[in-house]
């Protein structure tokens, strides 16, 4: 297991240590017992099927059955992530020596990949940001390359990208002058640190100028005479005149903003690469989101710099710490792990979350959790951003190297021309063509993978189906940070488009235990959606179907698997340094969206399926409202804009609420307690987890609060599937119930 201190030469100092987390041992025990209680209470719901009586019974025990059988499956696929945890820790320091000993004294060169999309939702001085946050890498500047691949064919992104070039002229020499850590400008500059430095002041002069010229041209949408210094800028900007340039139809872009030869900074260093690409699209060919982008860079990339190491980033994941990449190279230098190794994997961190994070969006369970226990495995999946690629991973299997079609693009091609050279920019702008995969393996056996709206698992899941391996890296200092949705409709959108890829992924790659290990562990709360839910669409159905006596013994089983799962999660939680309200948000969150964004995922994926329907990728907003962003910081819930998606949600809320009055009024007129427990406590619970909606309701007037129209149709819907659930079951419940 622990390859890197057995099998290091001797007289090489370690890069990296691993150690195996404690709790392991009690994970193990406790899964042992956890599985036995699931055995027996399969084996109650079985016999409750063979012995049923009525038709009603039988339908009933079945369900249970099929549903809990279910459960198992998830139950099992978790514990992937709870059997071998690990944790890694990095000697930068020894870093120097082992390129010593390896006799390259320079470390590799580094492509920076960055994607963005549309202007409006991604704020282009976001970008700004994100590009100087890793040109000013604690690294040698002239073995950067930083590709920004902007899939909205806008003139207002390439005119950031030339004012970030033109910035990156001063703030490089700023940064290495006074050590800063904080190489986002717009991070930086949100904190009070200016006033340390004398030439702060006079750099943020410069920062806000810029900020206030993006912005301007943002606004009118496109870059006008004013803002055009020099010839090279006026040719680069009269593509977007030509006849027919839209978004959706327009040729491949390649500007290079600034050429490491030839570029200087204020101090006469050299300056990184830094360019702009934005593929050729045409209405009528595919052009597979994100993935379709990273293939383009790795493309053009390949004809201008080829690095041995990419470095992939979304436009809002800005670098927090310059010396991250000397802590990929720990591993990926490793002589022991780098012929097995793909990519190294940083967690993905959100600033601006809110004390009890209300929508859950910290996601430390995929983005740090989970990951810790693959680690221990095959390593943890990718996850689209803030991860290191060894180059060679995109073609083949490490031990077979599937050629690209020319030889050009493949891993081992030197580049042995000028970036801006006639021949370079031509191959470059041919690969960005959008038919120039026609027929081709990219997407599918080379480069990042297509055919999902989460690309990123996919290509993670698939490099290591070939028998690459992963490292997951996760630094005290958050390496990469980035934005979260601060809006309930955001988040579910986000989600929607998460679970309808988790879907694909499961389904194009069945096999019993990779599909497992790989993708089903954000689908874990669907687990806990079931145990909660089960009865809020069925209440009086399972309450007839559930046990009356408390006494049952299946009613402690459930007790002790609803309970040992929800403990055991809230132990896994607070170890990944969450809190208690986090984890409560956290848990409600996941019923939020089994009943909204996993459910219209599913129904989406599977009209797809059926061939009715087709889907997009909607762009998470990175546009924060002011009002909102109050709001989100006070912790209240912000339904805002009608959502379908709200439905369920609400409904789920009212049923449980007349549910939980009711069993309160038959407690008050006397009736025995016993077999109310079970309704009280259930919708009980979901009562406490909804009351930010039913305030959300009735109790706001803010532009937050839920819409009066999708209350109505809610409350309507919510009468009509009591009425419906009530009809074949007759009397008996009614009577139960009264
Ligand atoms: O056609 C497209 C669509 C999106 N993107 C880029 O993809 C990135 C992620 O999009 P975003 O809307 O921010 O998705 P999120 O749901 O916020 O992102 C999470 O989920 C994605 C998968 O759905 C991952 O790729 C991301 O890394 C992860 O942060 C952004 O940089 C986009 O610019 C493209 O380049 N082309
Ligand atoms: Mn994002």
């Amino acid at each position: 297991m622990d390859e890197s201190l057995s099998t290091f030469p001797a007289r090489a100092p370690p890069l990296h240590r691993l150690r195996h987390a404690r709790r392991t041992a009690f994970n193990r025990m406790f899964a042992a017992v956890y599985f036995c209680a699931i055995l027996v209470l399969l084996y109650r719901h079985a016999l409750k099927l063979i012995h049923s009586t009525t038709f009603a019974s039988f339908l009933i025990s079945l369900s249970f059955l099929v549903s809990d059988t279910f459960l198992t499956f998830l139950w099992l696929t978790h514990q992937c992530f709870l059997m071998t945890i690990v944790y890694r820790d990095e000697y930068l320091e020894n870093l120097q020596n082992v390129l010593f000993l390896k006799k390259s004294l320079d470390f590799p060169a580094l492509d920076v990949f960055i994607c963005t999309t549309d202007p409006y939702k991604e704020p282009p001085m976001r970008l700004v940001s994100t590009v100087l946050s890793v040109m000013a890498y604690d690294y040698p500047t002239e073995n950067i390359s930083v590709y920004v691949s902007d899939d909205g064919g806008s003139q207002v992104t390439l005119f950031a990208c030339m004012e970030a070039a033109k910035f990156a002229y001063h703030w490089l020499p700023f940064c290495r002058k006074n050590n800063i850590i904080e190489r986002s400008p717009e991070a930086y500059f949100a904190t009070n640190h200016s006033s340390w430095f004398s030439d702060a002041e006079e750099i943020q002069k410069m920062y806000e100028s810029m900020k206030e010229r993006v912005e301007q041209v943002l606004e009118k949408g496109k870059v006008g005479e004013e803002y055009i210094t020099n010839e090279l800028e006026r040719k680069a900007f009269i593509k977007w005149t030509n006849h027919g340039f839209t978004r959706q139809d327009h040729p491949t872009v390649i500007q290079v903003l600034l050429e490491s030869c030839k570029n200087k900074d204020a101090t006469n260093h050299l300056m990184p690469n830094l360019i702009y690409v934005s593929r050729e699209k045409s209405k009528t060919s595919s052009h597979n989101f994100k993935a379709g982008a990273l293939n383009v860079l790795l493309r053009v990339s390949a004809t201008m710099t080829n690095a041995p190491i990419i470095l992939n980033l979304d436009c809002d994941m800005y670098s927090n710490d310059p010396r991250t990449p000397l802590r990929a190279l720990c591993y990926l230098l490793d002589p022991k792990l780098m012929s097995q190794l793909a990519y190294v994997q940083f967690p993905q961190i959100f600033h601006g979350i809110n004390k009890n994070d209300t929508y859950s969006c910290e996601y430390k369970r995929i983005f740090c959790c989970n990951p810790l226990g693959l680690d221990g495995m095959l390593g943890p999946s990718y996850v689209g951003t803030g991860c290191f690629f060894n180059r060679r991973a995109f073609f083949g299997s490490p031990s077979a190297i599937v050629p690209p079609e020319i030889p050009e693009l493949g891993p081992d091609n030197v580049v042995d021309k000028f970036i801006q050279s006639q021949p370079i920019l031509e191959l470059a702008h041919k690969v960005a063509g959008c038919n120039y995969e026609y027929k081709t393996k990219w997407g599918y056996e080379v480069g990042f993978r297509y055919g999902s709206l989460i690309e990123d698992f996919f290509t993670g899941f698939r490099l290591q189906c070939e028998g690459w391996r992963s490292i997951f890296c996760n630094p005290k200092r958050a390496a990469f940070l980035g934005d979260a949705p601060i809006n309930l409709v955001d988040a579910l959108n986000q989600l929607q488009r998460w679970s309808i890829g988790f879907l694909q992924v499961m389904f194009s790659s069945f096999s019993p235990l990779t599909f497992g290990i790989r993708s089903l562990g954000p689908l874990m709360g669907l687990a806990y959606t079931h145990y909660c839910f089960w009865p809020t669409w069925f209440i009086p159905l399972t309450l007839y179907a559930l046990f009356p006596k408390l006494s049952e013994p299946s009613f402690i089983l459930y007790v002790f698997l609803v309970l040992g799962a929800y403990g055991q999660d809230l132990l896994e939680f607070l170890i990944g340094e969450g809190t208690v309200q986090k984890w409560w948000n956290d848990q409600r969150m996941w019923m939020i969206r089994g009943l909204s964004a996993f459910g219209y995922g599913c129904l989406e994926f599977f009209l797809k399926c059926l061939g009715i329907s087709t889907y997009g990728f909607s762009l998470t907003s990175k546009v924060i409202d002011d009002e909102q962003s109050k709001r989100y910081g006070q912790g209240m819930f912000e339904f805002g804009a009608s959502s379908n998606m709200f439905v369920p949600l609400i409904m789920a809320a009212i049923i449980n609420l007349v549910s939980f009055l009711m069993g309160l009024v038959q407690v008050l007129r006397g009736r025995k307690m016993e077999g109310l427990f079970l309704q009280i406590f259930l919708a009980g619970f979901v009562v406490l987890n909804a009351l930010p909606i039913y305030e959300a309701m009735v109790l706001r007037n803010d532009e937050g609060r839920i819409p009066f129209k999708t209350t109505t149709t809610s409350a309507c819907l919510a009468l009509a599937l009591y009425g419906l659930v009530s009809l074949p079951l007759g009397n008996q419940t009614i009577l139960a119930l009264i």
